[in-house]
């Protein structure tokens, strides 16, 4: 089994959206995708580039029109986006890092990402306002990033940092380590909508299981939905570009 992560190709620059990047990397994605089919169809691919929201329905659609999908083995990394919210909530929260956990649902583009603080572990009962402060920064961490970098790319060490989180954690599924549970933007029937980010079992044949969303706050509920008319517009335009060109 080979596990391939596609983390090329253009990076937002200051005052651009993700979604601005998709004339650019849309086609490069088709053009890849159409070569895993050909050359390795087998693979995990693990989808990083950048709208991660519709280069993976991209990629589906590539793959079924090769006769190679399998949705157990395509992944939108959002692994940085737990790792920005573990970060955040541990500063708060005064805790160590590595011993926290926050799942981080929906897609990976500002208020598609929905970290869900009310299940962060360990406990820290931080107040509403706090919660949306951190919601927010989580939300906005790639931007905050490339704005700091002033033209100069996006998140390149933490990026790879959570690439390699999430493709070690691909290949201990692979090799049957068992319990290995990573968020991560999978064809989905938690919601509505055909790709959703939320927390995946890993196993040796890539998804295992997807895991539902557990108990939200109201505060969460309403994020939830607020995200899906955003998310399911990229999706849409992903396929369409897909399907289309
Ligand atoms: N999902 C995530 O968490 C996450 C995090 C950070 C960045 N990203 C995305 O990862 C991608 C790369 O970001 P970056 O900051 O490393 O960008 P970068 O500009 O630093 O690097 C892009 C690389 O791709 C190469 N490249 C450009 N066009 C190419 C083409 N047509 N064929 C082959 N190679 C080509 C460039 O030469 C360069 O080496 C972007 O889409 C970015 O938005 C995703
Ligand atoms: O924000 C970006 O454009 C890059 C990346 O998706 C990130 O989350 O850092």
């Amino acid at each position: 089994m080979r596990c391939r992560h596609n983390s090329r190709w253009c990076a937002k620059k200051a005052r651009m959206t993700r979604d601005d990047l998709f004339n650019i990397n849309a086609g490069i994605v088709k053009g890849l995708c159409a070569a895993i089919a050909k050359y390795c169809p087998n693979a995990l691919v693990n989808m990083i580039s950048n709208p991660v929201n519709s280069t993976v329905p991209i990629a589906a659609e590539v793959f079924k029109k090769e006769g190679t999908y399998d949705e157990k083995k395509l992944f939108g990394v959002t692994t940085l986006d737990v790792v920005r919210a573990k970060t955040f909530y541990a500063g708060k929260a005064k805790v160590n890092v590595a011993d926290v956990n926050v799942p981080v649902v929906g897609g990976h583009a500002g208020i598609t990402i929905l970290p869900l603080f009310s299940q962060a572990t360990p406990k820290a009962n931080l107040p509403e306002d706090e919660i949306k402060a951190l919601t927010k920064r989580t939300q906005d961490g790639g931007t905050e990033v490339v704005e700091a970098k002033a033209g100069k790319g996006s998140a390149t060490l933490s990026m790879a940092y959570a690439g390699a989180l999430f493709a070690d954690a691909c290949l201990k599924g692979l090799n049957g380590v068992p319990d290995v549970v990573e968020c991560s933007f999978v064809q989905s029937t938690v919601t509505e909508l055909p790709f959703f980010a939320s927390k995946v079992r890993l196993g040796k044949n890539g998804v295992e299981e997807v895991l539902g969303l557990g108990p939200l706050s109201d505060y969460e509920k309403e994020g939830l939905e607020k995200l899906k008319p955003e998310l399911k517009a990229s999706i849409v335009k992903g396929i369409n570009f897909a399907n289309q060109s």
